[in-house]
């Protein structure tokens, strides 16, 4: 059911001693897209030449597949390959989309000040982040050292429960971006991992830097849009009215719920049905001012925080100050050898997958 004929997920996998390919993922197997196939666009070590082809390619892929993963022929168990990351990044983008999340974190790091900054609810608010640092999920996440301000590892490592959306189809410089389904090739789940006690003293006034570009986690496989038709929802309802550049033309909110695990243990399940951006008007807002886009950039919500269910543990533990119990310990922030794992589903039940990293200790 999860990993049904409805799903298909595509990610990038090898062999022992086999070159990367491109595959889909069919319940406890992967799809062989080259051999099933036969097209050479899936001989490749990143998704990236296929994403670039565009809808109708993608969507006639998506359909041959189909055939093939019934036929079962040319399925692998998933114990015999290893996952890499799926897409050559080319930009990372983090947005700061969910209202709760901004709000509580506004409140914890600025207090006494209005938690929401007066531009919050005229643009989604973001920030470059560093593409060259994101990594596939299972990848190992060694804690940061920096300015705390003292020199040192990081005390208050974190974890933010994203969803990242995929870009296939470039835009030019100078030009505009289309409509959000033909760029925007799928999901991923991002595990956006940031070290509070670096980000709170450097932030000021250039906005997030060496607290967060030491690691990014995605999932290794990524949902195509086509999966998620029966997710789409109305937005959330927003006011003032955005500009007509960020005008929601068809619906892009989803009804997907996250589920946190930190060591095994479910701390927080919250809801992206309620996030006040939207996917497609972060990408028009993205591209407003000509900034084009490359195949493989990718660009996250920002932290999926939904009323008492947050998708940090800055806000879950109030910044430290109310521990999260579990079954034998007690957490604030990340200690070495925590494991998180992030994953998501639909209200139908079909998943996306997983965003899994363990925390080593800093060198
Ligand atoms: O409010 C702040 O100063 C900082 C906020 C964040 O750290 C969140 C961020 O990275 C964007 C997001 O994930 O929503
Ligand atoms: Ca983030
Ligand atoms: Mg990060």
């Amino acid at each position: 059911m999860s990993f049904g004929l409805g799903n298909l997920p595509y990610g990038v996998f090898s062999r022992a001693g086999e070159p990367r390919r491109v595959g889909v993922r069919v319940g406890d197997h992967v799809l062989d897209l080259a051999a099933a196939l036969g097209r050479d666009v899936f001989a490749a070590p990143s998704l990236n030449p296929f994403l670039a082809l565009g809808r109708t390619a993608w969507q006639e892929a998506r359909g041959r597949a189909r055939e093939a993963a019934a036929a079962g022929d040319h399925l692998i168990p998933l114990t015999e390959v290893t996952l890499h990351l799926p897409v050559e990044v080319a930009d990372y983008v983090d947005f700061y989309a969910s209202l709760e999340h901004a709000s509580n974190l506004g409140r914890i790091l600025r207090p006494g000040e209005e938690p929401l900054k007066p531009n919050w609810r005229h643009l989604p608010v973001g920030y470059h982040g560093r593409a060259g640092s994101v990594v596939v999920s299972g990848t190992p996440i060694r804690r940061p050292c920096g300015q705390r301000p003292s020199f040192g590892p990081s005390a208050r490592l974190d974890i933010e429960a994203e969803l990242g959306f995929v870009v296939g189809v470039p835009a030019p410089l100078g030009g505009r971006a289309g409509a959000f389904e033909d760029h925007v090739f799928g999901v991923a789940l991002v595990n956006d991992w940031s070290a509070r006690d670096i980000q709170a003293w450097e932030y000021v006034p250039l906005g997030p830097f060496l607290g967060k570009s030491f690691a990014t986690s995605m999932s290794a496989w990524i949902t195509p849009l086509e999966a998620l038709e029966e997710a789409r929802v109305e937005g959330r309802s927003q006011d003032p009215e955005p500009l007509p550049y960020l005008t929601r033309q068809t619906p892009w909110g989803l009804d997907l719920t996250l589920r946190i695990d930190l060591n095994g243990e479910t701390v927080s399940t919250p809801s992206y049905r309620d996030m006040y951006w939207t996917p497609d008007q972060m990408l028009a807002h993205l591209t407003v001012n000509g900034a084009g886009l490359r195949t493989g950039d990718l660009f996250a919500s920002g932290t999926v925080s939904s009323a008492g269910q947050p998708g940090s543990l800055i806000e879950l533990t109030w910044n430290g100050a109310e521990p999260v119990k579990l079954p034998d310990e007690t957490r604030t922030f990340l200690e070495d050898g925590d494991t998180v794992t992030i994953t998501a589903w639909t209200s139908h039940g079909m998943s996306l997958g997983e965003v899994s990293g363990t925390i080593l200790p800093a060198t």
